[in-house]
């Protein structure tokens, strides 16, 4: 990709330029290889958390896409319209507002820039704010009387979706013939252990006076083990589909389905599953009329986990295909390498086939 550049070259600086009222796209945000690709219109798989066979669909749709939409997750119609009514309100304060949030490269918590942008030499036409911990201490700067609602909105919201992830982990887990045991650190829906890590990130992508031009979000993959991601208004969210060798990759727009939740499998559990798994590329494309804004919940393992490929997929006398990180340690390791990231944990082929006198 030839927007990509070294981060060595100095860290991505937050930008101030005001993406709401622009009336063109300037060259720093300007990618020469977005549209390129064509575009594919095999549908990403649609499960419903109900059907006796989920699992098995969910399985199969995380083998051969690495993503898939969920309905009957549960979730109340009312929190996904919360969420994104706050995520909006947010949006729309005034830059300098939303400033006095801003995040830092020692705490990324707040409004500011993905760490990924620091590879990228053109600007992303996007906004982001993300949340670790408690939202409070940031709401609080940019709401200084009025952040009870957003900081509900945004507790509730992770609460549910901490729970969906650890049922969405129980059905990849049994499509994988595994239980919640076979992994030390998990347990069962109901009961993950606090320390069970999640972070927000609320996304803002302005209507954009020439689309073909911007780009929202760079082709990434993400790190956690899964993502959920809720989109309303617009599409915009691209997959890539290379599964088939014999003809080329092709980005696929996820298309609006109300109330249902996006999944993407992240590097972590593609080498939890010993690489059976496949991990999601994709990216953001932009609107020229519409604002769109997304919500993504990363989930991960406890900070002190190191995640490593599951014996009993790994197999008597076989090596695993990747050696074990904490979610913190890959975080390091992408910001070194990006996208050689993963390919980096690979244990050498050689060395698969373990003696076993
Ligand atoms: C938990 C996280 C995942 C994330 C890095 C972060 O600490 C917070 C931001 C997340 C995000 C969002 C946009 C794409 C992404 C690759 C990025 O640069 O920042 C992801 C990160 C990730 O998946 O590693
Ligand atoms: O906005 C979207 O649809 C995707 C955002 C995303 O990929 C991310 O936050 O990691
Ligand atoms: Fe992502």
């Amino acid at each position: 990709m030839s927007s990509l550049s070294d981060p060595a070259a100095g860290p991505h600086q937050p930008h101030h330029f005001d993406l709401q009222s622009a009336s063109e796209v300037p060259d720093s945000y300007a990618w020469p290889t977005l549209h390129g690709q064509p575009s594919a219109s095999e549908p990403m798989p649609v499960i419903d958390l109900a059907d006796r066979d989920a699992a098995g669909s969910i399985g199969r749709a995380c083998m051969s896409w690495g993503a898939f939409q969920v309905t009957g997750h549960r979730i109340a119609p009312r929190l996904l319209d919360a969420i994104e009514a706050e995520t909006r309100r947010l949006f729309l304060l005034p830059i300098q507002q939303k400033l006095k949030a801003a995040s830092s490269p020692d705490d990324r918590s707040g409004y500011g820039p993905i760490p990924l942008s620091a590879f990228c030499d053109k600007l992303m036409w996007s906004e982001g704010f993300t949340i670790s911990g408690s939202p409070v201490d940031h709401a609080r700067k940019l709401w200084p009387h009025d952040h009870d609602k957003f900081c509900d909105a945004i507790e509730e919201y992770k609460k549910e979706m901490k729970a969906l992830s650890g049922w969405l982990i129980g059905l990849i887990l049994l499509s994988l013939g595994l239980k919640f045991e076979d992994v030390a650190w998990a347990a069962p829906v109901g009961n993950l252990p606090p320390d069970l890590t999640g972070t927000l990130r609320l996304n803002s992508y302005p209507p954009c006076p020439e689309p073909d031009k911007a780009m929202g979000m760079l082709a990434h993959t993400d790190s956690s083990l899964l993502t959920i991601l809720y989109q309303s208004g617009t599409t915009g969210l691209q997959v890539l589909r290379d599964e088939d060798q014999s003809s080329p990759a092709r980005w696929v727009t996820v298309p609006l389905l109300p109330e249902s939740l996006i999944v993407l499998v992240g590097d972590l559990l593609h080498i939890l599953s010993n690489g059976q798994l496949k991990t999601a590329l994709h990216r953001v494309v932009v609107d020229r009329i519409q604002h769109r804004v997304s919500v993504a919940y990363f989930f991960g393992p406890p900070g002190n986990v190191k995640v490593s490929p599951i014996e009993k997929l790994v197999g008597p006398g076989r090596a695993p295909a990747y050696r074990g990180v904490t979610w913190a340690e890959y975080l390091g390791i992408r910001m070194k390498l990006f996208d050689k990231a993963l390919a980096s944990l690979k244990e050498q082929e050689e060395s698969k086939e373990v003696c076993d006198e």
